[in-house]
């Protein structure tokens, strides 16, 4: 008796909580939401399942979903396979020739098909591309000491609205046509954000491996404007990999992009936490 009790009361418990989505799911018909799934966040099988269903989810309910992924680490572990050494400069891969077709390879090919993979066994109907596809995202070279990684200069995202149209989901790789036909290799990172900027997205979600950006005594915090992200970054408290995440934010608001949140893409249903429930999730940044 004592055991259906609690079954009865979780129940409870979980209908409240879908009547309580009934105004987040209403603020969201129809907005367009860009999601950086990076390398670290994406794990094991039962992380992508969980991510895909709430990807097909958000589509369900009015949302247009554009995935923008990452592949760091499988990327590392091809170039180990193949033993060419690789060198990262504060926090972008040095890509020559040979390092630029491994990238590829690995990113529009193996990450690129198990999310579509993913998202479609969920009853979803994702389309894999890159920036190169449609020239999406046209680059310039970033820095000649880095080789082939480039910076997005113009972007033709007009494919992403036809796939809106006929209920896709874009899914797609970081990489960069040049003006003279060359290949770049885009962080992920930058690549989500320009991607989000283009389309004025209502929200850019950077998905990594920890709960947001922490402040000198370690603790997350729930919101940020601009200038707290400039203070804590003068304070050396936003280092390393989140440097890169913060400014992405920051030049996706400055391009009128509404909210960017940098959340924990490991914790399960960290998405729809952060859509859809009261609760939120991880650090939002708004202009301040
Ligand atoms: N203030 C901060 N708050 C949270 N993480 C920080 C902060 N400063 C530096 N970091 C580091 O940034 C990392 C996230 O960046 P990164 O490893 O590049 O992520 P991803 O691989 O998901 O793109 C965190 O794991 C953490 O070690
Ligand atoms: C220029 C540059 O550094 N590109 C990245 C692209 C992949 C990426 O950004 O992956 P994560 O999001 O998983 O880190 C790289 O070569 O690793």
């Amino acid at each position: 008796m004592k055991k259906q009790d609690a079954m009865n009361r979780d129940w409870i418990a979980t209908a409240r909580t879908l009547s309580q989505a009934l105004p987040y799911l209403q603020r969201y018909e129809g907005a367009t939401v860009v999601i950086k799934f990076g390398g670290h966040a994406m794990g094991s099988d039962e992380a992508m399942e969980t991510f895909a269903r709430d990807i097909v989810l958000m589509q369900q309910v009015g949302v247009n979903p554009v995935i923008v992924h990452g592949g760091g680490p499988m990327i590392n572990e091809m170039l180990d396979k193949l033993e060419i050494k690789s060198d990262f400069v504060n926090g972008k891969r040095v890509t020559d020739a040979a390092t630029m077709e491994v990238v590829e390879m690995v990113l529009s090919g193996r990450v690129n098909k198990r999310i579509v993979q993913a998202i479609n066994e969920q009853g979803g109907r994702a389309v894999g591309l890159s920036g190169k596809d449609a020239n999406l995202m046209v680059c310039e070279e970033t820095n000649p000491d880095l080789g082939f990684v480039g910076t997005p200069v113009k972007m033709h995202t007009g494919v992403l609205e036809t796939l809106f149209k006929a209920d896709m989901i874009p899914v797609i790789a970081p990489l960069g046509a040049g003006m003279n036909g060359e290949t770049f290799n885009v962080n992920g990172d930058t690549a989500a954000g320009a991607i989000a900027g283009a389309l004025k997205a209502d929200r850019l979600l950077l998905l990594t491996d920890v709960a947001g950006v922490k402040n000198a005594d370690g603790e997350v915090v729930t919101e940020l404007t601009a200038s707290h992200v400039h203070e804590l970054t003068e304070a050396g408290v936003i280092a390393g990999g989140m440097i890169p995440k913060t400014e992405t934010a920051l030049n996706a608001l400055n391009q009128g992009v509404r909210a960017a949140v940098i959340l924990d893409g490991r914790a399960p249903n960290a998405c729809l936490l952060e859509l859809f429930t009261e609760h939120g999730a991880g650090s939002i940044i708004r202009q301040g």
